[in-house]
């Protein structure tokens, strides 16, 4: 989460492979809406909402990637199944050179620690009945920790005051790992023996039970152990936690309405700590904040981020969060990635209509750089469960290219298409129009402005629909304004910057 130029030279799509910790490809969610009796019995197939239809993307160690887009566009389904908190229905996700898509058993109980996830709004993603403590410590307990690791080395490292260092003996028990972190495969407990006028002392760093007994001869006797049970040390990882996010421990015991928004998407964030992940999914963190505080979580998720080395999905609909925490950002329409690439380039060089459109939106101080030259988005994203064809984005373009042989201006094209839709979607019907001439109060423009070739195949067309031939109205229409934007839908390039539109190269 560095506010640093990425490089920008390299595929902004596929991270090249080795420094990706994440590789989604060719992702596909499609969700099965339940059949009436009627689908049964006739055999039809399922309506499929494709909510997410044909991803790609890497996301690099260390990077946090941003995924934006309107409501409705699949960014909470992406990130969801990337987690597979949610089963893919094609297409593949790599963390760590493993397709998680196929894990199942330890394995996947293994990448559930490694990968995890923040939810927008903090009220419903906490139990009611869980205490602060409690919330944060349930993924230890449903993953049965903490538990010692055969294969860490237990080790002391021993300062002495007043004693002779060749006098102690130490005796540290292999599980200490339960309470201290291992580095590099080594628990190490930081001991100190110290004698004063009330005799020896033993103390360590680290929260461990240490005795000390002094023998005849002098020798001095230290165990070192860890004598609290799982419950006890999962309250103090959960206390440490609560500190880490900017909690005090003395609210381990409150509930969830005891804390303010703010506080509980803390208690959120420590709960996904808990299993030190090396990847989480931020969806939507600061969305259901107050603006007063959203600087503040996000601050800490940099911090956090920083301190344990940690990936971030982070998903968002507002561009002006993205642009201050993102190394790189991808912009997601109806189910599909429509451009991607580094920060300052998605903010200074919008290539996708859709990406323009949306920055349009973001508060005025925030786009300087972007201009004002284009309309904000009109109109609902369009269902997933029948999106248009080609270009999906196309019915909300202000710039779909006109056919060729077809010399028209862009708000005259964009009414004529307008004309089509309603005729093919039935808005438009024969029992509507009289006679040929219909076509001038049907299209919303000035009728006499369009160039010849269109204004005759409005009369054509607008005949057979007085003549009741919906079909070929219809088809004259689109022998006329048919788009490559409705033919094809363009592919996201691989190049640093790709843009799905068919205006990009
Ligand atoms: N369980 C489900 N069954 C059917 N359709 C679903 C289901 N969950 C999501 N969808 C649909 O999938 C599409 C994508 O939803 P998703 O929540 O992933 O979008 P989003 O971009 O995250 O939007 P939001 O910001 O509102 O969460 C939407 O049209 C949604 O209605």
């Amino acid at each position: 989460m560095s506010t640093d130029d990425t490089p920008l030279d390299s595929d902004a799509t596929a991270a090249s492979g080795d420094d990706a910790l994440v590789s989604v490809r060719d992702l596909e969610k499609y969700y099965y809406e339940q059949d009436s009796l009627l689908d049964t019995i006739l055999r039809r197939d399922p309506d499929a909402v494709k909510a997410v239809d044909g991803v790609s993307f890497d996301v690099k160690e260390g990077e946090t990637l941003g995924l934006v887009g309107e409501s409705g566009c699949g960014k909470s389904t992406t990130g969801e199944t990337v987690l597979r908190l949610r089963e893919a229905t094609g297409g593949s996700v790599t963390f760590r050179g493993e397709d998680i898509t196929q894990l199942d058993g330890s394995d996947l109980k293994d990448f559930r620690r490694d990968a995890n996830i923040v939810f927008q709004d903090p009220f419903s993603s906490l139990d009611p009945r869980m205490t602060a403590g409690q919330s944060i410590a349930e993924p230890l307990n449903v993953h049965g920790l903490p538990k010692s690791d055969p294969t860490v080395d237990a080790a002391v490292d021993l300062t002495t005051e007043g004693v002779d260092s060749s006098d102690v003996t130490v005796s540290v028990a292999d599980d200490v790992d339960r309470a201290v972190d291992p580095v590099d495969g080594t628990a190490t407990v930081h001991l100190r023996v110290t004698r004063d006028d009330g005799g020896v002392h033993a103390d360590a760093t680290e929260n461990v039970d240490v005795t000390v007994e002094e023998r005849d001869g002098g020798t001095i006797a230290v165990d070192v152990a860890v004598d609290r049970g799982k419950r006890a040390l999962r309250r103090e990882r959960a206390a440490e936690l609560m500190e880490r996010v900017g909690l005090s421990a003395d609210q381990l015991d409150r509930y969830p309405h005891e804390f303010s928004g703010g506080q509980r998407q803390r208690i959120g964030i420590a709960r996904a700590l808990a299993l030190e992940p090396d990847f989480i999914v931020l969806d939507e963190p600061v969305s259901a904040l107050d603006v007063s505080v959203q600087a503040q979580v996000l601050n800490l998720l940099d911090d956090l981020q920083e301190e344990f080395g940690l990936t971030y999905l982070f998903i968002a609909h507002d561009l002006s969060v993205v642009r201050h925490i993102c190394d790189r950002v991808a912009v997601m329409y109806l189910g599909e990635i429509v451009e991607i690439g580094a920060t300052d380039e998605i903010f200074e060089d919008p290539r996708h209509p859709y990406t323009r459109a949306l920055l349009e939106s973001v508060p005025r101080a925030d786009v300087t750089e972007a201009g004002r030259d284009v309309d904000p988005l009109s109109g609902d994203v369009p269902s997933p469960r029948d999106p248009p064809s080609g270009c999906h984005f196309r019915t909300r373009c202000p710039v779909v290219i006109p056919p060729d042989d077809l010399d028209i201006e862009q708000e005259a094209f964009r009414a004529a298409m307008d004309v089509r839709d309603r005729l093919e979607r039935g808005d438009l019907a024969a029992a509507d129009v009289e006679s040929a001439d219909d076509w001038r109060t049907a299209y919303d423009g000035d009728p006499d402005a369009l160039p010849a070739a269109a204004r005759e195949a409005f009369a054509d067309a607008f005949e057979s629909l007085a003549g009741g031939d919906e079909d070929a109205a219809a088809a004259r229409l689109r022998e006329t304004f048919e788009t490559v934007c409705e033919r094809d839908n363009p592919a996201l390039g691989d190049s640093t910057h790709p843009a799905a539109c068919h205006r990009v190269d």
